[in-house]
């Protein structure tokens, strides 16, 4: 008797997920592997993707295109929360994850599949990302992690899989491992392993270097509705567009590289090379308008829930109460943040040049130098006067 007798593995095309089919049913005992392969807009085609598990001996081939659910139902959200892991990271990798577990555990229930899987390593933060995520929504699905467990080397892998008819990879293959999506590119192995060595200009895509870019700036005005983008230079886009335009104009600049050492959930620290243009100038913006529309303390109290939301899609935490919780409080700051954000491009730097809204609570009268202020000067002497009141009390202790 296997682990599992019908499992949905989720597919991405590359040597070690094709390696998980055969391995799950020699080793492993399990007699029907169904691969899902997510479309996130990677931008590769697959079709491929989909014949290359069949030859692999899967029974089925799902290609599911989650991309719309993609921007709609997790970038939206983060956007909102302006979420970036650490300072830095926009999550693009991290958000794709909790959507493929569920397209995992739907498909689980629609082919009645008593476990699914993945071929995450046990050194990263996908595994826990899928395996709580799958949890989270069917505690009662088996979760199997062939990579995990396999121990095999690189060149083992790639034995193991030409013995059951997988292919070795044609063309030499990367040096590096990416994860990429609409959301923008996740970079690591090779040379970035050294952190003290600038990465290799071909490692990016999405992104120009500085020399490469425009010597003219260029403006930009996002539009936003409740916190969700929505609008482009005055035009409405449908969310995909707006993200795909986004990364085109904004990388075009070189906005949107990350290099980082990040702290990774297993406790070890790695080298991580982003890019992410739409996100990294959404939030910018995002956050821009906040200023604006919401009040100082709710700004304030939001800035300390964001590093925690941002923390917990990293930490594989998106299907949670926390979260849960902390979606309703976002959800209603947003309520006011409507308007449109102007950003000038140029040379790897995103600035803020102007905001609007109709419901700002910049009070010019309030704000103003000029003959036109409105504020009571002289009201401020008895607010510091009690506002200093407990420093006051205290220094004339101390200097007792
Ligand atoms: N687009 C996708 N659709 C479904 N599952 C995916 C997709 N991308 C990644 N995965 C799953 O996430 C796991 C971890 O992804 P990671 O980027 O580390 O590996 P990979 O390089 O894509 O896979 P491989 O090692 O086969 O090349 C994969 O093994 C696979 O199970
Ligand atoms: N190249 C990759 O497969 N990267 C996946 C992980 C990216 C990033 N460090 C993360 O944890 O989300
Ligand atoms: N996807 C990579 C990296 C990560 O999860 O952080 C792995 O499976 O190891």
């Amino acid at each position: 008797m296997g682990r599992a007798k019908k499992v949905v593995l989720a597919y991405s095309g590359g040597v070690d997920t094709s390696v998980c089919i055969p391995y799950l049913k020699q080793e492993w005992g399990v007699e029907e592997v169904i691969t899902l392969a997510a479309d996130l807009g990677q931008g590769e085609e697959l079709e491929p993707v989909r014949e290359k598990a069949l030859k692999s001996g899967a029974t089925e081939s799902l290609v599911v295109n989650v991309q719309e659910s993609f921007i709609k139902d997790y970038a939206f959200p983060a956007i909102q929360a302006n979420a970036i892991y650490e300072n830095r990271y926009p999550l693009a990798t991290a958000l794709a994850r909790p959507l493929i577990a569920k397209a995992l555990v739907e498909a689980a229930q629609k082919y009645e599949a008593d476990a699914v899987a993945h071929g995450c390593t046990g050194k990263g933060n996908d595994q826990v990302r899928f395996d709580v995520a799958v949890t989270a929504m069917n505690p009662d699905l088996k979760i199997l992690a062939p990579a995990r467990e396999w121990g095999m080397s690189r060149e083992e892998t790639i034995a193991y899989g030409e013995r059951f008819g997988i292919p070795s990879p044609v063309k030499k293959s990367s040096p590096y491992s990416i994860d990429k999506n609409l959301l923008g590119r996740s970079i690591e192995a090779g040379v970035l392993e050294d952190p003290s060595q600038e990465p290799p200009e071909e490692v990016y895509e999405m992104t120009k270097a500085i020399v490469d870019t425009p010597n003219e700036p260029e403006y930009i005005e996002i539009g936003f509705v409740k916190g969700i983008p929505a609008t482009l230079n005055g035009e409405s886009k449908n969310p995909i567009e707006l993200i795909s335009k986004l990364n085109q104009l904004v990388g075009n600049h070189g906005v949107g590289r990350i290099d980082m050492i990040e702290n990774r959930l297993v406790g070890i620290k790695s080298r991580e090379i982003y890019e992410s243009p739409a996100m990294v100038a959404l939030i910018q913006a995002h956050r821009d308008l906040e200023s604006l529309t919401l009040t100082g303390d709710v700004t304030q109290y939001k800035r300390g829930i964001e590093e925690t939301y941002s923390q917990l899609i990293y930490n594989g935490l998106w299907f949670s109460p926390l979260k849960a919780a902390l979606d309703a409080f976002i959800q209603q700051t947003q309520e006011r943040v409507s308007g449109t954000v102007r950003m000038k491009l140029f040379k790897g730097n995103a600035t803020i040049v102007g905001r609007r809204s109709d419901n700002s609570l910049y009070n010019p009268e309030m704000a103003t130098y000029g003959a036109e202020d409105r504020f009571d000067h002289k009201a401020a002497e008895g607010f510091i006067y009690i506002w200093g009141m407990p420093t006051r009390i205290w220094a004339g202790q101390n200097n007792s």
